[in-house]
């Protein structure tokens, strides 16, 4: 579990963390979002003491990180891949991080083995790809079989067999009991692999939600309803639209009823004598309800 209790973060004049009070759950992946700028980078090396906050804190499971004695046994991180140095091989560069843990040397080679670098282990990190340079970073978080787990962007570089592996991992150490916190930008990979949400917009919250009531909660539900015939369809739509609902014609012989569901327009449509070819809800995805939550919160935008 991890506890933000009022974290507030100021560079200068700038607010880019604002009294940020959450608790995120063992047990599950809360997939932590928000725009450029919006302050998640900031938050989370406030987690692990590489900056200190102005007022507020953060907890892993209850302590500040620098109360901690073997840190990366309660709490492994990646936050910056290409943080790590050059000219030292990967095998090297994880068994210095066990070592100043109290970590077991033979964990490294379990970790490498589990993140794929097996054969690269004696190759300095310098000439790896940001794709390998994320795979090694994951392979640190893991070393000391922490409770807590925390990363950055983690798919940012890695191939499409690479972000499957990371959603899978993600879920994985989350069903294990463990609390996994991840940063992205990629909404069609959220969906797949969050079970909640928290939402930042300059600093502050817009969202802690479950990701099935934040979608739910942040867009419209509607029904594509199918109807061949184009009087029928002329017919359904002036119903609908005398009756006060709002109705948008979609492709082909397509109709688009806002705030609806398929029983409801599919029994409107048999008292009326309409013919349909087809009747589906539609979800919102995550992309959509995110963009409509942070419209308001975009710092650095172009516009259309
Ligand atoms: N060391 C620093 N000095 C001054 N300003 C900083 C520093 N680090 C971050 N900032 C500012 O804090 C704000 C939040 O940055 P942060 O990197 O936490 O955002 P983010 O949500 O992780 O963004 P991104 O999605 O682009 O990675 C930004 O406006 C950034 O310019």
């Amino acid at each position: 579990m991890i506890t933000f209790r009022g974290l507030t973060k100021r560079y200068g004049q700038k607010t880019v963390v604002n009294g940020l009070t959450s608790v995120i759950e063992t047990g599950t992946v809360t997939g932590f979002l928000g725009p450029n700028g919006a302050g998640k980078s900031t938050t989370m090396r406030m987690t692990v003491g590489l900056d200190r906050p102005d007022s507020g804190d953060a907890l892993i499971r209850g302590k500040p990180y620098a109360e901690l004695r073997f840190p990366l046994r309660e709490v492994g991180a990646l936050l910056d891949a290409k943080a790590m140095h050059p000219g030292r091989s990967a095998g090297k560069h994880l068994l210095a991080m066990a070592r100043s843990n109290g970590i077991a040397a033979s964990r490294v080679e379990e970790v490498l083995a589990t993140v794929g670098l097996s054969d690269v282990a004696g190759k300095r990190t310098g000439t790896f790809s940001l794709g390998m340079s994320q795979r090694l970073g994951i392979a640190g978080a893991l070393l000391g079989d922490p409770g807590v787990l925390m990363f950055d962007e983690p798919v940012n570089g890695l191939d499409p067999d690479g972000v499957r592996w990371v959603r899978q991992l993600m879920r994985s150490l989350a069903a294990e009991g463990r609390t996994v916190f991840v940063s992205s930008h990629l909404m069609s990979e959220m969906q797949l692999t969050a079970d909640r949400l928290l939402v930042i917009g300059k600093g502050s919250i817009l969202a802690d939600a479950a990701i099935g009531d934040f979608i739910a909660g942040n867009s419209s539900r509607s029904v594509a309803v199918l109807v061949p015939d184009p009087a029928e369809r002329a017919k359904l739509a002036d119903w609908l639209r005398g009756n006060g609902r709002s109705v948008l014609p979609g492709e082909g012989s397509e109709l688009l009823v806002d705030e609806a569901t398929a029983a409801e327009i599919g029994d409107l449509a048999y008292e009326l004598g309409v013919r349909l070819h087809g009747l589906a809800e539609r979800t919102a995805s995550l992309e959509q309800a995110y963009m409509e939550l942070t419209a308001g919160s975009v710092e650095y935008g172009v516009t259309a």
